[in-house]
């Protein structure tokens, strides 16, 4: 086993499928020898856990929600993430950066150049050189149709202020992972979500070996 932490993040629109793989991975990787944090955006900590509750069920502007967002990451790569990746450890992330991008940049129609400053103010100075912004070595990014995605989440829990958004919001949220993936492409890998789970989790698990964090047959 490597001794070397990584980071790797699952992102998607609301009803992508994430949430069936990020366990059954933490469970794969550990299997494999990691000690392994799983953790979630907004949230992780404490205090980000209370800055989710505001930002899904309080009515606010987009500006709030981004600020609200990078502060809730602030505080949970604090005390969380960091940490972790300094022990040598693996970090799963559901949602990060990326989603700020998508949903209040793309979905709400917040400024990208903004959102990168924001980025830049939160997430750097964790490495050694002061210029580095830290972002997950992968991030496994759920790609669904919106309308695909609305159908999956009709029949599922009562929506909080995202999951309420219509479908062209959420073909929006979409694109702006399309961008994100554009701008930065060898740390995505996109994964066909409209596909059956055991189809969908090939996929992940290709994508984890692939970077040789999971050997074959695992
Ligand atoms: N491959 C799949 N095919 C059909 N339905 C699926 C598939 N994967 C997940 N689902 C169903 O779609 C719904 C949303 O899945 P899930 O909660 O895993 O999505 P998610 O990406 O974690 O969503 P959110 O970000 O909103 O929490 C659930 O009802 C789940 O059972
Ligand atoms: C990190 C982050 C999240 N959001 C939105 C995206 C989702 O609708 C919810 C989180 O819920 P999940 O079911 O646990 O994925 O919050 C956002 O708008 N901005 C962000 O930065």
């Amino acid at each position: 086993m490597s001794n070397t932490g990584f980071f790797l993040s699952f992102e998607g629109i609301d009803g992508a499928g994430k949430s069936s793989h990020l366990d059954a991975l933490a469970a794969a990787l550990r299997q494999a020898g990691h000690t392994v944090t799983l953790t979630r955006e907004p949230g992780g900590t404490p205090l980000a856990e209370q800055l989710r509750h505001l930002l899904l069920h309080h009515a606010m502007d987009a500006h709030t929600e981004a600020l609200l967002a990078f502060a809730a990451r602030r505080n949970h790569v604090c005390q969380v993430i960091a940490p972790a990746l300094a022990r040598g450890e693996v970090v799963i992330s559901d949602r990060f950066s990326d989603a700020t991008f998508a949903y209040q940049g793309a979905g709400r129609g917040l400024d990208w150049d903004l959102l990168l400053q924001l980025e830049r103010l939160t997430l750097a100075g964790f490495g050694l050189n002061p210029d580095f912004v830290l972002k997950p070595d992968l991030t496994l990014w759920f790609d669904l149709p919106a309308a695909v995605a609305a159908q999956r989440l009709a029949s599922a829990r009562l929506p909080d202020r995202f999951e309420a958004q219509p479908a062209p919001f959420f073909a929006a949220v979409a694109g702006g992972y399309a961008r994100r993936c554009a701008e930065d492409a060898p740390r995505f890998a996109r994964i066909e979500a409209d596909a059956p789970r055991p189809a969908v989790w090939q996929q992940v698990l290709a994508a984890v070996q692939s970077r040789g964090w999971l050997k074959e047959g695992a």
